[in-house]
């Protein structure tokens, strides 16, 4: 049982500085012993730097703002991840922007082929380079995923490896009019806030599996963006949504998703300690620092 911590100091999906400080403050925060003293041996190669991709010269393509940066750093992560994925081990990646789960996603679908993706965020993520108004990549990732991003060269390397019957989204509350059709158009099955508060957390999480992983024989990937819990929860983050998930709905889906002891990824995504005071920075932290150990089998009895 093994655990490899990826650090991405990302921030090229989004405008906002800090979100790639996100990395080290999770890691300063004591993560890699919190695991350890869960029992998971622990790989920890130190945050990674990227330092061979240049941000230089990156005009937009289309409306989207460094889209090379992007494409690269998500390829370098898609093969770090499917590396220590073919070793055994569980990837928990660290961000940085949500667009590296082109690389994570991509990286664990290499891997295994069969694995459905339960996407924990205030927002679909599911824009396409036509249909995105801000530009910015974090926006988009699950697009390209799915391959409905049309033909852009530059992210030729990402493949169409997940099937719209292998994701499910859970907290959605923010998402953009084109997204909803393209939700509705791919039959992707999705749980917004609404649906929490009609059915209550658990109902959810069942359902949720229930959509993707009936038989609960799937591996599972959980990509958890911490703007899907509430702003009160998890202040420092580029994206806040009022009406999210309570400290305690967030923690069951991660301890539900182990108890399928089905789990072989996990992306912790979106904190962004440079846009709050000290206090509202340390509770985030402590917050994702959380939730990896809940995903990971911190029981609380
Ligand atoms: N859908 C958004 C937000 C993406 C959030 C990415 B994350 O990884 O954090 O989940 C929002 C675009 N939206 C456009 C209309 C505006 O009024 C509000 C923002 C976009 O930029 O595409
Ligand atoms: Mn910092
Ligand atoms: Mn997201
Ligand atoms: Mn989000």
């Amino acid at each position: 049982k093994s655990v490899a911590i990826v650090g991405c100091p990302f921030r090229g999906g989004q405008a906002k500085l800090g979100v790639d400080h996100g990395p080290i403050h999770m890691v300063e925060a004591g993560l890699e012993q919190q695991l350890r003293d869960l029992g998971w041996e622990v790989r920890f190669d130190g945050h990674h730097q990227f330092e061979q991709i240049s941000e230089e010269n990156d005009p937009p393509i289309g409306k989207m703002k460094n889209p090379r940066f992007v494409s690269q750093v998500c390829k370098a992560v898609a093969s770090v991840v499917s590396d220590h994925a073919r070793r055994g081990q569980l990837p928990v990646v660290l961000g940085g922007d949500h667009s590296l789960a082109m690389g994570t996603i991509g990286g664990t679908l290499e891997v295994y082929p069969n694995a459905c993706v339960i996407w924990v965020d205030a927002h679909a993520d599911i824009n396409t380079p036509e249909t995105t108004e801000s530009g910015n990549i974090h926006g988009m990732p699950v697009s390209f995923l799915l391959g409905i991003a049309g033909n852009e060269p530059e992210f030729a390397w990402v493949k169409p490896a997940l099937r719209a019957n292998r994701l499910v989204y859970i907290g959605l509350r923010d998402v953009d009019a084109d997204e909803k059709r393209i939700l509705r158009e791919n039959g992707i099955k999705a749980f917004s806030m609404h649906e929490i508060d009609r059915h209550g957390i658990g109902k959810v999480v069942e359902l949720a599996l229930d959509a993707v992983n009936p038989n609960r024989d799937l591996p599972i990937h959980l990509s958890f963006d911490v703007d899907a819990l509430d702003p009160t929860v998890a202040p420092s983050t580029g994206t806040p949504v009022r009406g999210g998930l309570t400290f305690r709905e967030g923690h069951y889906i991660c301890e539900a998703i182990h108890e399928t002891g089905l789990l072989i990824a996990l992306d912790l995504m979106e904190v962004n300690p440079g846009l709050a005071d000290a206090e509202s920075v340390r509770k985030t932290v402590s917050v994702g620092c959380s939730l990896v150990r809940a995903a990971l089998g911190e029981a609380l009895l």
